[in-house]
Protein backbone atom coordinates (compact mmCIF):
# COMPACT_ATOMS: atom_id res chain seq x y z
CA UNK A 1 0.00 0.00 0.00
CA UNK A 2 1.49 3.34 -0.99
CA UNK A 3 0.94 6.13 1.18
CA UNK A 4 -0.85 9.32 -0.77
CA UNK A 5 -0.59 12.55 0.20
CA UNK A 6 -2.91 15.09 0.51
CA UNK A 7 -3.48 18.76 1.13
CA UNK A 8 -5.83 21.14 3.27
CA UNK A 9 -4.86 24.80 3.87
CA UNK A 10 -5.45 25.94 7.83
CA UNK A 11 -6.65 29.51 6.12
CA UNK A 12 -6.45 31.20 9.10
CA UNK A 13 -2.85 30.53 9.18
CA UNK A 14 -2.35 30.81 5.00
CA UNK A 15 -0.40 27.64 5.43
CA UNK A 16 -0.66 24.41 4.24
CA UNK A 17 -1.13 21.15 6.36
CA UNK A 18 -0.39 17.78 4.61
CA UNK A 19 -2.67 14.92 5.93
CA UNK A 20 -1.25 11.49 4.85
CA UNK A 21 -3.74 8.77 3.71
CA UNK A 22 -2.81 5.24 3.29
CA UNK A 23 -4.58 4.67 0.55
CA UNK A 24 -3.72 2.85 -2.10
CA UNK A 25 -5.90 3.90 -4.79
CA UNK A 26 -5.09 7.83 -4.56
CA UNK A 27 -2.02 9.23 -5.66
CA UNK A 28 -3.34 12.64 -5.44
CA UNK A 29 -0.71 14.82 -6.18
CA UNK A 30 0.57 17.38 -9.32
CA UNK A 31 2.02 15.60 -12.22
CA UNK A 32 4.51 15.09 -13.00
CA UNK A 33 5.96 15.27 -9.67
CA UNK A 34 9.69 15.66 -8.80
CA UNK A 35 11.17 13.08 -6.53
CA UNK A 36 12.40 16.03 -4.45
CA UNK A 37 9.03 17.47 -4.00
CA UNK A 38 7.64 13.95 -3.40
CA UNK A 39 10.82 13.75 -0.76
CA UNK A 40 9.81 17.32 0.59
CA UNK A 41 5.81 16.37 1.13
CA UNK A 42 7.02 13.34 2.80
CA UNK A 43 9.30 15.25 5.26
CA UNK A 44 6.78 17.49 6.52
CA UNK A 45 4.50 14.47 7.20
CA UNK A 46 6.97 14.26 10.54
CA UNK A 47 7.55 17.50 10.94
CA UNK A 48 4.37 19.34 12.46
CA UNK A 49 5.23 22.69 11.22
CA UNK A 50 2.12 23.66 9.02
CA UNK A 51 3.56 26.31 6.49
CA UNK A 52 4.76 24.73 3.86
CA UNK A 53 3.69 23.83 0.35
CA UNK A 54 4.74 22.39 -2.69
CA UNK A 55 7.62 24.09 -4.42
CA UNK A 56 5.24 26.24 -7.35
CA UNK A 57 2.65 26.71 -4.73
CA UNK A 58 0.35 23.92 -5.63
CA UNK A 59 -2.22 22.99 -2.61
CA UNK A 60 -4.75 20.65 -3.20
CA UNK A 61 -7.68 21.43 -0.82
CA UNK A 62 -8.97 17.58 -0.61
CA UNK A 63 -12.36 16.75 1.07
CA UNK A 64 -12.21 13.64 3.37
CA UNK A 65 -13.03 10.00 2.00
CA UNK A 66 -14.83 7.50 3.62
CA UNK A 67 -11.58 5.47 3.63
CA UNK A 68 -9.69 7.94 6.07
CA UNK A 69 -11.72 6.03 8.86
CA UNK A 70 -12.83 3.19 7.42
CA UNK A 71 -9.01 1.93 5.61
CA UNK A 72 -10.61 -1.46 4.63
CA UNK A 73 -13.53 -0.80 3.06
CA UNK A 74 -13.91 -2.75 0.37
CA UNK A 75 -14.69 -0.89 -4.01
CA UNK A 76 -16.20 -2.03 -6.47
CA UNK A 77 -16.05 -1.71 -10.14
CA UNK A 78 -18.22 1.91 -11.19
CA UNK A 79 -21.93 0.27 -12.84
CA UNK A 80 -21.25 3.08 -15.25
CA UNK A 81 -18.79 0.85 -16.79
CA UNK A 82 -22.06 -0.82 -17.76
CA UNK A 83 -24.20 1.80 -19.04
CA UNK A 84 -25.56 2.33 -22.24
CA UNK A 85 -25.85 6.45 -21.65
CA UNK A 86 -22.06 6.17 -21.25
CA UNK A 87 -21.02 3.26 -23.68
CA UNK A 88 -19.74 5.57 -26.38
CA UNK A 89 -18.01 8.21 -23.98
CA UNK A 90 -14.38 8.55 -24.42
CA UNK A 91 -13.68 9.33 -20.90
CA UNK A 92 -16.68 8.31 -18.20
CA UNK A 93 -14.83 8.46 -15.44
CA UNK A 94 -13.04 11.51 -14.46
CA UNK A 95 -8.95 11.16 -13.50
CA UNK A 96 -8.28 11.25 -9.56
CA UNK A 97 -5.48 13.63 -10.62
CA UNK A 98 -8.02 16.22 -12.43
CA UNK A 99 -8.61 19.55 -9.76
CA UNK A 100 -9.97 22.67 -10.62
CA UNK A 101 -8.02 25.66 -10.28
CA UNK A 102 -10.11 28.22 -7.37
CA UNK A 103 -8.15 30.55 -9.39
CA UNK A 104 -7.98 31.21 -12.73
CA UNK A 105 -6.70 34.44 -13.43
CA UNK A 106 -3.12 34.45 -12.68
CA UNK A 107 0.39 35.93 -13.17
CA UNK A 108 3.11 34.25 -14.97
CA UNK A 109 5.45 33.86 -11.86
CA UNK A 110 2.37 33.66 -9.20
CA UNK A 111 2.41 30.20 -7.02
CA UNK A 112 0.00 27.92 -8.93
CA UNK A 113 -2.90 28.37 -6.17
CA UNK A 114 -5.52 26.40 -4.23
CA UNK A 115 -7.39 23.72 -6.55
CA UNK A 116 -10.22 21.66 -5.48
CA UNK A 117 -10.92 18.01 -6.66
CA UNK A 118 -12.96 17.77 -9.88
CA UNK A 119 -16.63 16.33 -9.33
CA UNK A 120 -17.77 13.37 -11.38
CA UNK A 121 -17.76 9.54 -11.80
CA UNK A 122 -15.04 7.57 -10.41
CA UNK A 123 -13.55 4.11 -12.01
CA UNK A 124 -14.43 2.70 -8.73
CA UNK A 125 -17.26 3.08 -5.95
CA UNK A 126 -17.48 1.96 -2.85
CA UNK A 127 -20.73 1.35 -1.69
CA UNK A 128 -22.56 -1.39 -3.39
CA UNK A 129 -25.56 -0.23 -5.00
CA UNK A 130 -27.86 -2.77 -3.61
CA UNK A 131 -26.41 -1.81 -0.09
CA UNK A 132 -27.17 1.64 -0.59
CA UNK A 133 -30.21 3.66 1.30
CA UNK A 134 -30.14 7.13 0.56
CA UNK A 135 -31.70 10.00 2.29
CA UNK A 136 -32.52 13.42 0.71
CA UNK A 137 -33.34 16.55 3.00
CA UNK A 138 -33.93 20.02 2.16
CA UNK A 139 -33.28 22.84 5.12
CA UNK A 140 -33.52 26.80 4.88
CA UNK A 141 -35.38 29.49 2.99
CA UNK A 142 -37.11 28.40 -0.29
CA UNK A 143 -35.24 28.72 -3.65
CA UNK A 144 -35.97 27.83 -7.73
CA UNK A 145 -34.82 24.66 -8.20
CA UNK A 146 -34.95 22.55 -4.97
CA UNK A 147 -37.41 20.29 -6.70
CA UNK A 148 -34.96 19.75 -10.11
CA UNK A 149 -32.17 18.74 -7.30
CA UNK A 150 -34.45 16.34 -5.45
CA UNK A 151 -35.85 14.52 -8.75
CA UNK A 152 -32.07 14.71 -10.00
CA UNK A 153 -30.51 13.18 -7.51
CA UNK A 154 -33.39 10.48 -7.03
CA UNK A 155 -33.34 9.50 -10.72
CA UNK A 156 -29.32 9.65 -10.86
CA UNK A 157 -28.68 7.30 -7.90
CA UNK A 158 -31.24 4.82 -9.71
CA UNK A 159 -30.66 5.01 -13.40
CA UNK A 160 -27.00 5.26 -13.07
CA UNK A 161 -25.94 3.38 -10.23
CA UNK A 162 -29.46 1.20 -9.69
CA UNK A 163 -30.18 2.39 -6.21
CA UNK A 164 -33.60 1.83 -5.80
CA UNK A 165 -33.70 2.59 -1.74
CA UNK A 166 -34.13 6.04 -1.42
CA UNK A 167 -35.91 7.81 1.20
CA UNK A 168 -37.03 11.54 1.64
CA UNK A 169 -36.91 13.30 5.12
CA UNK A 170 -39.36 15.60 5.57
CA UNK A 171 -39.60 19.20 6.90
CA UNK A 172 -35.62 19.99 7.22
CA UNK A 173 -33.18 18.71 9.84
CA UNK A 174 -35.96 18.04 12.14
CA UNK A 175 -37.84 15.40 10.23
CA UNK A 176 -34.88 13.48 10.73
CA UNK A 177 -36.06 12.60 14.04
CA UNK A 178 -39.70 14.12 14.08
CA UNK A 179 -41.62 12.42 10.74
CA UNK A 180 -41.87 9.24 8.93
CA UNK A 181 -39.84 8.94 5.69
CA UNK A 182 -41.38 9.20 1.93
CA UNK A 183 -40.00 6.49 -0.48
CA UNK A 184 -38.75 8.14 -3.39
CA UNK A 185 -38.40 6.78 -6.67
CA UNK A 186 -38.17 8.40 -10.38
CA UNK A 187 -41.75 7.83 -10.59
CA UNK A 188 -42.42 9.55 -7.74
CA UNK A 189 -40.31 12.62 -7.98
CA UNK A 190 -41.01 12.46 -11.94
CA UNK A 191 -43.22 16.07 -12.07
CA UNK A 192 -41.85 18.08 -9.25
CA UNK A 193 -39.25 19.65 -11.17
CA UNK A 194 -42.30 21.51 -12.51
CA UNK A 195 -43.08 23.06 -9.47
CA UNK A 196 -41.61 26.00 -7.18
CA UNK A 197 -40.88 25.38 -3.45
CA UNK A 198 -39.37 21.73 -1.94
CA UNK A 199 -41.49 18.29 -2.47
CA UNK A 200 -39.71 17.16 1.07
CA UNK A 201 -40.88 20.57 2.91
CA UNK A 202 -38.47 22.93 4.95
CA UNK A 203 -37.70 23.96 8.14
CA UNK A 204 -35.58 26.39 10.18
CA UNK A 205 -33.98 25.35 13.23
CA UNK A 206 -34.25 22.10 14.52
CA UNK A 207 -30.74 20.91 13.74
CA UNK A 208 -29.86 18.31 16.70
CA UNK A 209 -26.87 16.20 15.53
CA UNK A 210 -26.81 13.44 17.81
CA UNK A 211 -30.63 12.70 17.14
CA UNK A 212 -29.90 13.41 13.78
CA UNK A 213 -27.07 10.41 13.58
CA UNK A 214 -28.87 8.43 16.13
CA UNK A 215 -31.69 8.69 13.08
CA UNK A 216 -29.18 7.89 10.20
CA UNK A 217 -27.70 4.84 12.07
CA UNK A 218 -31.29 3.42 13.07
CA UNK A 219 -32.60 3.32 9.69
CA UNK A 220 -29.50 2.35 7.92
CA UNK A 221 -28.93 5.02 6.11
CA UNK A 222 -25.47 5.36 4.13
CA UNK A 223 -25.83 8.47 1.73
CA UNK A 224 -27.34 11.81 3.20
CA UNK A 225 -28.17 14.64 0.34
CA UNK A 226 -28.36 18.01 2.31
CA UNK A 227 -29.48 20.85 0.33
CA UNK A 228 -29.56 23.90 2.05
CA UNK A 229 -27.55 27.13 2.54
CA UNK A 230 -25.00 28.46 4.65
CA UNK A 231 -26.63 27.47 7.61
CA UNK A 232 -27.77 23.88 6.53
CA UNK A 233 -24.21 23.10 5.04
CA UNK A 234 -22.76 24.29 8.89
CA UNK A 235 -25.37 21.47 9.93
CA UNK A 236 -23.99 19.14 7.16
CA UNK A 237 -20.42 19.53 8.52
CA UNK A 238 -21.74 18.58 11.89
CA UNK A 239 -23.34 15.46 10.70
CA UNK A 240 -20.40 14.40 8.83
CA UNK A 241 -18.40 14.52 11.97
CA UNK A 242 -20.08 12.39 14.05
CA UNK A 243 -20.55 10.01 11.31
CA UNK A 244 -16.70 9.89 11.30
CA UNK A 245 -16.67 9.36 15.28
CA UNK A 246 -19.07 6.33 15.15
CA UNK A 247 -16.89 5.30 12.52
CA UNK A 248 -20.03 4.73 10.19
CA UNK A 249 -20.11 3.66 6.58
CA UNK A 250 -22.26 7.03 5.48
CA UNK A 251 -21.55 9.41 2.49
CA UNK A 252 -22.22 12.87 3.84
CA UNK A 253 -22.96 15.32 0.82
CA UNK A 254 -23.93 18.77 0.36
CA UNK A 255 -25.43 20.71 -2.10
CA UNK A 256 -25.44 24.58 -1.88
CA UNK A 257 -29.19 25.95 -1.84
CA UNK A 258 -28.96 29.98 -1.38
CA UNK A 259 -31.28 32.54 -2.73
CA UNK A 260 -29.49 35.46 -1.80
CA UNK A 261 -25.81 34.08 -3.47
CA UNK A 262 -24.41 34.16 -0.38
CA UNK A 263 -22.11 30.91 -0.82
CA UNK A 264 -18.46 31.37 -0.51
CA UNK A 265 -16.49 29.61 -3.54
CA UNK A 266 -18.63 28.37 -6.11
CA UNK A 267 -19.39 30.56 -9.09
CA UNK A 268 -22.88 31.08 -8.37
CA UNK A 269 -26.06 29.17 -6.52
CA UNK A 270 -28.82 26.95 -8.49
CA UNK A 271 -32.02 29.27 -8.64
CA UNK A 272 -30.21 32.98 -8.60
CA UNK A 273 -31.15 33.19 -12.65
CA UNK A 274 -34.22 32.75 -12.12
CA UNK A 275 -35.14 34.55 -9.14
CA UNK A 276 -32.98 37.60 -10.80
CA UNK A 277 -35.20 36.78 -14.07
CA UNK A 278 -38.17 37.03 -11.73
CA UNK A 279 -37.07 40.13 -10.20
CA UNK A 280 -37.41 41.69 -13.68
CA UNK A 281 -41.14 41.85 -13.73
CA UNK A 282 -41.22 43.52 -10.54
CA UNK A 283 -38.52 45.96 -11.47
CA UNK A 284 -41.00 46.61 -14.89
CA UNK A 285 -44.11 46.76 -12.80
CA UNK A 286 -42.69 49.54 -10.67
CA UNK A 287 -41.06 51.33 -14.04
CA UNK A 288 -44.76 51.11 -15.67
CA UNK A 289 -46.15 52.72 -12.74
CA UNK A 290 -43.91 55.49 -12.05
CA UNK A 291 -44.06 56.40 -15.85
CA UNK A 292 -47.60 56.90 -16.25
CA UNK A 293 -48.34 59.69 -13.15
CA UNK A 294 -46.20 62.62 -12.60
CA UNK A 295 -43.42 62.70 -10.06
CA UNK A 296 -43.45 58.84 -9.86
CA UNK A 297 -41.09 57.16 -7.09
CA UNK A 298 -40.75 53.39 -6.86
CA UNK A 299 -39.25 51.29 -4.92
CA UNK A 300 -39.16 47.45 -5.37
CA UNK A 301 -37.90 45.88 -2.35
CA UNK A 302 -35.69 42.37 -3.38
CA UNK A 303 -34.42 39.58 -0.93
CA UNK A 304 -30.84 39.98 0.30
CA UNK A 305 -30.00 39.07 3.44
CA UNK A 306 -26.57 40.04 3.69
CA UNK A 307 -25.60 39.93 0.24
CA UNK A 308 -27.37 41.85 -2.28
CA UNK A 309 -26.60 40.00 -5.48
CA UNK A 310 -30.14 39.75 -6.91
CA UNK A 311 -30.72 43.56 -6.36
CA UNK A 312 -27.04 44.32 -7.75
CA UNK A 313 -27.68 41.56 -10.98
CA UNK A 314 -31.55 43.11 -11.35
CA UNK A 315 -30.50 45.94 -11.68
CA UNK A 316 -27.49 45.22 -13.86
CA UNK A 317 -29.83 43.06 -15.96
CA UNK A 318 -33.28 45.38 -16.10
CA UNK A 319 -31.60 49.33 -17.29
CA UNK A 320 -35.10 50.57 -15.50
CA UNK A 321 -33.56 51.33 -11.91
CA UNK A 322 -32.02 54.61 -11.15
CA UNK A 323 -30.50 53.38 -7.94
CA UNK A 324 -29.61 50.01 -6.52
CA UNK A 325 -29.02 50.02 -2.36
CA UNK A 326 -27.39 46.92 -1.00
CA UNK A 327 -26.32 45.81 2.78
CA UNK A 328 -22.71 45.47 1.80
CA UNK A 329 -22.63 49.67 0.90
CA UNK A 330 -24.28 52.18 3.69
CA UNK A 331 -26.39 54.84 1.87
CA UNK A 332 -27.56 57.95 3.35
CA UNK A 333 -30.38 59.96 3.23
CA UNK A 334 -30.10 63.64 3.67
CA UNK A 335 -27.02 66.27 2.46
CA UNK A 336 -25.07 66.46 -0.34
CA UNK A 337 -24.53 63.10 -2.11
CA UNK A 338 -27.31 61.72 -0.08
CA UNK A 339 -30.16 59.60 -1.76
CA UNK A 340 -33.12 62.70 -1.43
CA UNK A 341 -30.87 64.59 -3.82
CA UNK A 342 -30.71 61.86 -6.15
CA UNK A 343 -34.24 61.38 -6.06
CA UNK A 344 -34.91 64.94 -6.82
CA UNK A 345 -32.59 65.14 -9.19
CA UNK A 346 -33.89 62.44 -11.41
CA UNK A 347 -37.28 63.28 -10.76
CA UNK A 348 -36.54 66.70 -12.26
CA UNK A 349 -35.12 65.07 -15.47
CA UNK A 350 -36.99 61.91 -15.92
CA UNK A 351 -40.50 62.68 -14.11
CA UNK A 352 -40.16 59.33 -12.36
CA UNK A 353 -37.01 57.38 -10.37
CA UNK A 354 -37.24 53.61 -9.45
CA UNK A 355 -34.91 52.42 -6.60
CA UNK A 356 -34.57 48.67 -5.93
CA UNK A 357 -33.47 47.83 -2.23
CA UNK A 358 -32.33 44.87 -1.15
CA UNK A 359 -33.92 43.58 2.03
CA UNK A 360 -30.86 43.76 4.39
CA UNK A 361 -29.75 47.53 3.26
CA UNK A 362 -30.09 49.84 5.77
CA UNK A 363 -30.98 48.10 8.57
CA UNK A 364 -29.07 50.08 11.22
CA UNK A 365 -31.41 53.05 10.56
CA UNK A 366 -34.76 51.36 10.17
CA UNK A 367 -34.10 49.98 13.45
CA UNK A 368 -32.77 53.07 14.82
CA UNK A 369 -35.88 54.78 13.80
CA UNK A 370 -38.31 52.42 14.97
CA UNK A 371 -36.93 51.57 17.92
CA UNK A 372 -36.88 47.99 17.79
CA UNK A 373 -35.25 44.84 19.79
CA UNK A 374 -33.01 42.25 17.20
CA UNK A 375 -35.28 39.38 16.67
CA UNK A 376 -34.38 36.17 15.71
CA UNK A 377 -35.56 33.24 13.50
CA UNK A 378 -35.30 29.37 14.36
CA UNK A 379 -32.08 28.85 13.33
CA UNK A 380 -30.54 31.92 14.85
CA UNK A 381 -30.67 34.26 12.05
CA UNK A 382 -31.71 37.66 12.47
CA UNK A 383 -35.46 38.93 11.87
CA UNK A 384 -34.92 42.01 9.13
CA UNK A 385 -37.07 45.20 9.56
CA UNK A 386 -38.38 46.24 6.19
CA UNK A 387 -36.53 48.67 4.86
CA UNK A 388 -38.48 49.03 1.78
CA UNK A 389 -41.81 50.68 3.96
CA UNK A 390 -39.37 52.55 5.98
CA UNK A 391 -38.07 53.91 3.11
CA UNK A 392 -41.04 55.00 1.01
CA UNK A 393 -42.18 56.79 4.32
CA UNK A 394 -38.89 58.65 4.53
CA UNK A 395 -39.14 59.24 0.86
CA UNK A 396 -42.47 60.54 0.94
CA UNK A 397 -41.78 62.53 4.48
CA UNK A 398 -39.12 64.13 3.09
CA UNK A 399 -40.63 65.43 -0.23
CA UNK A 400 -44.10 66.40 0.87
CA UNK A 401 -43.05 67.60 4.03
CA UNK A 402 -39.72 69.28 3.60
CA UNK A 403 -39.59 69.78 -0.23
CA UNK A 404 -43.53 70.38 -0.21
CA UNK A 405 -43.57 68.48 -3.36
CA UNK A 406 -46.22 66.02 -4.30
CA UNK A 407 -44.71 62.77 -5.39
CA UNK A 408 -46.35 59.24 -6.42
CA UNK A 409 -45.04 56.76 -4.11
CA UNK A 410 -45.47 53.27 -5.44
CA UNK A 411 -43.94 50.50 -3.26
CA UNK A 412 -43.60 46.81 -4.30
CA UNK A 413 -42.75 44.12 -2.49
CA UNK A 414 -41.91 41.05 -4.68
CA UNK A 415 -39.71 38.90 -2.03
CA UNK A 416 -41.19 36.13 -1.42
CA UNK A 417 -42.53 35.72 -5.58
CA UNK A 418 -39.23 35.76 -6.96
CA UNK A 419 -38.25 32.27 -4.66
CA UNK A 420 -41.51 30.76 -5.15
CA UNK A 421 -41.32 30.08 -8.97
CA UNK A 422 -40.12 26.97 -10.54
CA UNK A 423 -36.43 26.81 -12.10
CA UNK A 424 -35.64 28.51 -15.50
CA UNK A 425 -34.32 26.03 -18.31
CA UNK A 426 -30.44 26.83 -17.19
CA UNK A 427 -31.23 26.66 -13.65
CA UNK A 428 -32.70 23.33 -14.75
CA UNK A 429 -29.67 22.21 -16.28
CA UNK A 430 -27.20 23.76 -13.34
CA UNK A 431 -29.64 21.28 -11.20
CA UNK A 432 -29.43 18.40 -12.96
CA UNK A 433 -24.96 18.67 -12.77
CA UNK A 434 -25.01 19.57 -8.96
CA UNK A 435 -27.16 16.52 -8.57
CA UNK A 436 -24.74 14.09 -10.18
CA UNK A 437 -22.06 15.26 -9.13
CA UNK A 438 -23.44 14.48 -5.55
CA UNK A 439 -24.63 11.45 -6.59
CA UNK A 440 -21.06 10.52 -8.15
CA UNK A 441 -19.26 11.98 -4.73
CA UNK A 442 -20.79 9.99 -2.56
CA UNK A 443 -21.29 6.79 -4.55
CA UNK A 444 -17.26 7.07 -4.83
CA UNK A 445 -16.83 7.41 -1.26
CA UNK A 446 -16.47 10.89 -0.89
CA UNK A 447 -17.97 12.60 2.34
CA UNK A 448 -18.08 16.35 3.92
CA UNK A 449 -18.46 17.56 0.92
CA UNK A 450 -20.23 20.47 -0.94
CA UNK A 451 -20.70 20.56 -4.51
CA UNK A 452 -20.60 23.26 -6.90
CA UNK A 453 -19.31 24.63 -9.65
CA UNK A 454 -15.83 26.57 -9.44
CA UNK A 455 -14.86 28.89 -12.33
CA UNK A 456 -17.43 26.63 -14.57
CA UNK A 457 -16.44 23.19 -13.64
CA UNK A 458 -18.25 20.95 -10.86
CA UNK A 459 -15.59 20.39 -8.04
CA UNK A 460 -16.23 18.73 -4.81
CA UNK A 461 -15.11 21.06 -1.93
CA UNK A 462 -14.53 20.96 1.86
CA UNK A 463 -17.54 21.97 3.81
CA UNK A 464 -15.77 24.39 5.89
CA UNK A 465 -14.53 25.95 3.08
CA UNK A 466 -18.06 27.36 2.00
CA UNK A 467 -19.14 28.16 5.67
CA UNK A 468 -15.93 29.89 6.61
CA UNK A 469 -17.59 33.06 5.18
CA UNK A 470 -20.01 34.38 3.13
CA UNK A 471 -20.18 35.64 -0.65
CA UNK A 472 -21.15 39.50 -0.49
CA UNK A 473 -20.56 41.70 -3.08
CA UNK A 474 -16.81 43.80 -3.10
CA UNK A 475 -17.27 47.55 -3.00
CA UNK A 476 -14.02 47.17 -4.47
CA UNK A 477 -14.47 44.97 -7.47
CA UNK A 478 -15.40 45.78 -10.81
CA UNK A 479 -18.95 44.50 -10.73
CA UNK A 480 -20.41 47.01 -8.16
CA UNK A 481 -18.62 49.77 -9.80
CA UNK A 482 -20.11 48.87 -13.27
CA UNK A 483 -23.29 49.27 -11.48
CA UNK A 484 -22.69 52.44 -10.61
CA UNK A 485 -21.50 53.55 -14.18
CA UNK A 486 -24.98 51.91 -16.05
CA UNK A 487 -26.98 53.81 -13.17
CA UNK A 488 -24.92 56.74 -12.56
CA UNK A 489 -25.77 57.11 -8.95
CA UNK A 490 -23.98 58.33 -6.10
CA UNK A 491 -21.65 55.78 -4.46
CA UNK A 492 -22.37 57.62 -1.19
CA UNK A 493 -18.66 57.97 -0.43
CA UNK A 494 -17.22 60.99 0.17
CA UNK A 495 -14.14 62.44 -1.23
CA UNK A 496 -11.76 60.90 1.04
CA UNK A 497 -12.60 57.62 1.17
CA UNK A 498 -12.34 57.51 -2.77
CA UNK A 499 -8.88 58.96 -2.69
CA UNK A 500 -7.67 56.32 -0.16
CA UNK A 501 -8.55 53.84 -3.13
CA UNK A 502 -10.04 51.31 -1.32
CA UNK A 503 -12.60 50.51 0.92
CA UNK A 504 -11.93 48.30 3.58
CA UNK A 505 -13.88 47.25 6.74
CA UNK A 506 -12.61 50.06 9.20
CA UNK A 507 -13.94 52.73 6.04
CA UNK A 508 -17.55 51.01 5.56
CA UNK A 509 -17.77 51.09 9.71
CA UNK A 510 -16.82 54.60 10.05
CA UNK A 511 -19.30 55.26 6.94
CA UNK A 512 -21.89 53.27 8.74
CA UNK A 513 -21.54 55.36 11.93
CA UNK A 514 -21.78 58.82 9.94
CA UNK A 515 -25.04 57.93 8.30
CA UNK A 516 -26.38 56.73 11.65
CA UNK A 517 -25.60 59.85 13.14
CA UNK A 518 -27.40 61.64 9.98
CA UNK A 519 -30.67 59.85 10.52
N1 LIG B 1 -24.23 26.66 12.91
C1 LIG B 1 -25.11 25.68 12.68
N2 LIG B 1 -24.88 24.44 13.12
C2 LIG B 1 -25.76 23.44 12.89
N3 LIG B 1 -26.91 23.60 12.22
C3 LIG B 1 -27.20 24.81 11.76
C4 LIG B 1 -26.33 25.92 11.97
N4 LIG B 1 -26.90 27.01 11.40
C5 LIG B 1 -28.08 26.60 10.88
N5 LIG B 1 -28.25 25.29 11.09
C6 LIG B 1 -29.41 24.48 10.69
O1 LIG B 1 -29.52 24.49 9.28
C7 LIG B 1 -30.88 24.61 8.89
C8 LIG B 1 -31.05 25.76 7.93
O2 LIG B 1 -30.39 26.93 8.41
P1 LIG B 1 -30.89 28.39 8.01
O3 LIG B 1 -32.30 28.56 8.43
O4 LIG B 1 -29.89 29.35 8.52
O5 LIG B 1 -30.93 28.39 6.44
P2 LIG B 1 -29.78 28.24 5.38
O6 LIG B 1 -29.43 26.82 5.22
O7 LIG B 1 -28.67 29.16 5.72
O8 LIG B 1 -30.52 28.66 4.07
P3 LIG B 1 -30.95 30.15 3.62
O9 LIG B 1 -30.18 31.12 4.43
O10 LIG B 1 -30.59 30.18 2.18
O11 LIG B 1 -32.40 30.21 3.84
C9 LIG B 1 -31.70 24.78 10.16
O12 LIG B 1 -32.35 23.56 10.42
C10 LIG B 1 -30.68 25.11 11.23
O13 LIG B 1 -31.01 24.55 12.49
O1 LIG C 1 -39.07 34.31 5.79
P1 LIG C 1 -38.15 33.15 5.64
O2 LIG C 1 -38.73 32.01 4.92
O3 LIG C 1 -37.54 32.72 6.93
O4 LIG C 1 -36.98 33.59 4.70
C1 LIG C 1 -36.52 34.86 4.52
C2 LIG C 1 -35.05 34.87 4.26
O5 LIG C 1 -34.63 33.78 3.51
C3 LIG C 1 -33.76 34.18 2.48
O6 LIG C 1 -34.47 34.09 1.28
C4 LIG C 1 -32.57 33.29 2.43
O7 LIG C 1 -33.02 32.01 2.11
C5 LIG C 1 -33.41 35.60 2.79
O8 LIG C 1 -33.14 36.36 1.65
C6 LIG C 1 -34.61 36.06 3.53
O9 LIG C 1 -34.31 37.08 4.43
MG1 LIG D 1 -28.41 31.25 5.40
Amino acid sequence: MELSVSFFVARSHSCVVPVVTARSDLKFLRKPLTLRKRSAIRAQVSDPSPCRETDDGFVLEDVPHLTNFLPDLPSYPNPLHKSQAYAIVKKTFVSPEDVVAEKIVVQKDSPRGVHFRRAGPREKVYFNSEEVRACVVTCGGLCPGINTVIREIVCGLNYMYGVDDILGIEGGYRGFYSKNTLQLTPKVVNDIHKRGGTFLQTSRGGHDTHKIVDNIQDRGINQVYIIGGDGTQKGAALIYQEVEKRGLQVAVAGIPKTIDNDIAVIDKSFGFDTAVEEAQRAINAAHVEVESVENGVGIVKLMGRYSGFIAMFATLASRDVDCCLIPESPFYLEGKGGLFEFVEQRLKENGHVVIVVAEGAGQEYVAQSMHTVDEKDASGNRLLLDVGLWLSQQIKDHFTKVQKMAINMKYIDPTYMIRAVPSNASDNIYCTLLAQSAVHGAMAGYTGFTVGPVNSRHAYIPISRVTETQNTIKLTDRMWARLLASTNQPSFLNSSEVMMGKVDGAILEQINNRKIKSI
